[in-house]
């Protein structure tokens, strides 16, 4: 691996078999909650909370009093199945997170630029910076990159964070603390859009207004796409939706309602009967990938943000015959400097989205509310 990580960062590589051991699915009580706490969990378990001593910072590092972690779907991903694709939780580990912002404590020998008290956002994926991917700025793809939270990484749930003084970005006192833990799902959105290719006036379905689907409408709102169209099962959503951009136009998608049915509701709803140019996918469920394919025109692009099923079944001739491209994403490159200029400037405003606000002491309930959709949460965030 291209980082030296200490053992507390940097545990045993993840074993790629598809049995993992169940970890004693008991939950380790708080022992010094004055202490730097991490949320560890496994497959199946509840979540862990165990002491890690604070870190040290070292030759170009930074340790970050992390004052603000949201809970991302991923997160709940692992922590109620253990593995997304070929990462897997195998052991004890201080998993989740990878929105997170707050204030320097400590900077390491060689770090300039920063100071202790700056405010900062965390890009949690830090990659290698010498393979062929890393060298032409697509580092999202670096084969060695360590992405905090993704197993076998610990996440930046935590109380203090050690990470490259390079990877974490300057907020200026306008942007809080929480928008600053928002900037990472906004730059998945803005990572999107920008290899979607949007442009103003653009008519554009997003599919899902979960807080992915959220920031892309706020997103692509700013970019000037209109109509824009979204979907989603739950009103409660759309309602949310409709809050954050009134103009937005909703399809509640019901249950047994054919995606081509579902495709024919959306352009009725932007008035465009030969469909729309773009559509964001931000679900991952089969059946709404296959309403982004025929809500498109002639010519139009499916872009898949959503993770879902490893396999799942397209229109393949519909697509082929409308010559309607599509394209997926694998989290962001380069986005977290336009984030933070994007809602410095009041272009795009993320306050709305936190919803549920939890200290590091009672985070089980913050993952217990993030998978409850009962309780209306669209954004739950970690606060110290
Ligand atoms: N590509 C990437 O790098 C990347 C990064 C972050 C998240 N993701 C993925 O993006 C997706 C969205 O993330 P999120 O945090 O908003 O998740 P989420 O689960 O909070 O939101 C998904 C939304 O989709 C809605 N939905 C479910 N089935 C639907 C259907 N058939 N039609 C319309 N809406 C439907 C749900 O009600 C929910 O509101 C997830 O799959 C997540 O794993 C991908
Ligand atoms: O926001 C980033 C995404 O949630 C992660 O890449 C996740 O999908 C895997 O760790
Ligand atoms: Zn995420
Ligand atoms: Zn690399």
């Amino acid at each position: 691996m291209a980082h030296n990580y200490p053992e507390a960062y940097h545990p045993d590589v993840v074993l790629k078999s598809p049995e993992f051991k169940v970890l004693d699915p008991g939950v380790v009580p708080l022992r010094d909650p004055s202490k730097n706490l991490a949320a560890a969990y496994a497959p199946g378990a509840n979540l862990y909370l165990i002491e890690k001593p604070v870190p040290q910072a070292r030759e170009g590092e930074v340790v970050v009093h992390v004052k603000a972690t949201g809970i991302c779907g991923s997160d709940c991903h692992f922590w109620k199945h253990g593995r997304i694709g070929d990462s897997m939780v195998v052991r004890d580990v201080c998993g989740a997170g990878h929105e997170s912002s707050g204030e320097i404590h400590e900077v390491g020998p060689g770090v300039t630029g920063l100071k202790k008290g700056d405010r900062v956002a965390i890009e949690a994926g830090v990659p290698c910076g010498q393979c062929e991917f890393c060298r032409v700025g697509r580092y999202n793809a670096c084969p060695d990159v360590v992405f905090f939270s993704t197993p076998p990484y610990h996440g930046t749930l935590t109380r203090y964070h050690l990470h490259p003084a390079a990877w974490v970005h300057p907020i200026p006192e306008t942007i809080s603390f929480e928008e600053g833990a928002l900037l990472e799902p906004l730059c998945v959105a803005l990572a999107g859009i920008e290899r979607a290719d949007l442009r103003l006036g653009d008519p554009l379905l997003i599919c899902g207004a979960g807080p992915i689907g959220l920031v892309s409408l706020l997103a692509a709102h700013a970019a000037g796409a209109t109509p824009i169209v979204i979907t989603d099962i739950a009103q409660s959503r759309l309602d949310f939706a409709k809050k954050l951009v009134p103009g937005v136009k909703t399809v509640l998608v019901e249950r047994g309602v054919e995606p081509k049915d579902v495709a024919a509701k959306v352009k009725a709803a932007a008035g465009l009967p030969t469909g729309l140019k773009l559509a964001l996918e931000c679900t991952g469920v089969e059946s709404s990938v296959q309403t982004a394919c025929y809500a498109g025109r002639f010519g139009s692009t499916v872009f898949i943000i959503g993770a879902g099923k490893d396999f799942q079944t397209l229109p393949l001739m519909h697509l082929s015959t409308n010559e309607i491209d599509v394209k997926l994403q694998y989290r962001y490159a380069n986005q977290y400097p336009k984030a933070i200029r994007l809602v410095e400037a009041g272009l795009i405003d993320l306050k709305p989205l936190v919803t549920h606000r939890f200290t590091l002491e009672n985070a089980v309930d913050a993952f217990e509310t993030a998978v409850d959709v009962t309780r209306g949460a669209i954004k739950c965030q970690i606060h110290d």
